[in-house]
């Protein structure tokens, strides 16, 4: 169980910045870090998310000048979480992402699109979605939560290890879409599941679940304002409190929070 480091920075926006830095410094040093016989890494596995100080850092990242000096071609980027709308719908993080910075990479020739590895989008029109009920919705939830799985299986084994995540946490605790009050936080046999009637719009969404997340090596939340303080105060109290679901958040090298003085105004 990693050790929870906190760093308070004096602003959002300053959260935003260190943490797209820190991101592209960090991916920097994994890609030249030297692996038993010298040679170095092929790739590195780095997990986005959404909500709005992830989204920010991209943004920062986009304008960095060490974005141009990185090997792209080794970088994987996936998805702890989707909201499971229409692939064009402005609320899906992996559009967001890619219109933040991922896009551009691609059409530079920097970065190859089948680095991008994005959870299912929705593809069924506005008449099929109000016809359907919970059953049906859960199966096409989860058969899309299993197709991400073969993929991170096909990619990265048996036991697909993030090298980095960077994560977001919603006002009451989540993080990535494993919400309080839902039962998939505590889902312990699988690596991404469908979520359902969630609490924030919109309300189907797929997420990696909290054992998968846990094989992270480094992940970073991104969490700043008073809207967080009082989720921060309860998930650094306990650890796997289903009420505060980002207390499941665990890596096995570092777990670092990104935040304001607000923020961390009840620790
Ligand atoms: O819906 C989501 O929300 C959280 C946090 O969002 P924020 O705007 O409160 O920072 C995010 O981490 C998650 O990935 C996203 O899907």
């Amino acid at each position: 169980m990693a050790q929870r480091t906190l760093v308070v920075y004096p602003t959002k926006d300053a959260v935003a910045q260190a943490g797209a830095q820190r991101l592209l410094l960090a991916i920097a040093d994994m890609l030249d870090e030297r692996l038993d016989g010298g040679k170095t890494r092929n790739r590195i596995d780095v997990a986005l998310t959404g909500g709005s100080d992830t989204i920010k850092a991209l943004e920062y990242m986009a304008s960095n000048p060490l974005t141009n000096t990185i090997d792209w071609t080794r970088v994987h980027l996936w998805w702890a979480d989707e909201r499971f709308v229409a692939a064009d719908d402005d609320d899906r993080n992996a559009l967001q992402a890619r219109r933040m910075l991922l896009d551009r990479l691609v059409a530079e020739g920097r970065l190859p699109e089948s680095n991008i590895h994005e959870m299912a989008a929705d593809t069924r029109n506005a008449a099929d979605i109000a016809a359907a009920d919970d059953t049906t919705t859960d199966a096409l939830l989860d058969e899309a939560a299993r197709a991400y799985e073969r993929e991170l299986v096909r990619e990265l084994g048996v036991v697909p290890v993030m090298d980095i995540a960077v994560m977001g946490m919603g006002p009451d605790g989540h993080y990535a879409s494993l919400f309080p009050g839902h039962a998939e936080v505590s889902v312990t046999d699988r690596l991404v599941v469908g979520v359902n009637h969630s609490p924030k719009m919109p309300p189907l969404r797929l997420s990696m679940t909290a054992p998968l997340l846990a094989q992270t090596r480094r992940m970073w939340f991104l969490t700043a304002g008073a809207g967080k303080a009082d989720a921060l105060a309860h998930v650094f109290a306990t650890r796997n409190d289903p009420a505060w679901p980002s207390s499941f958040a665990d890596a096995t090298d570092e777990l670092v929070w990104f935040t304001t003085p607000d923020a961390a105004a009840q620790l």
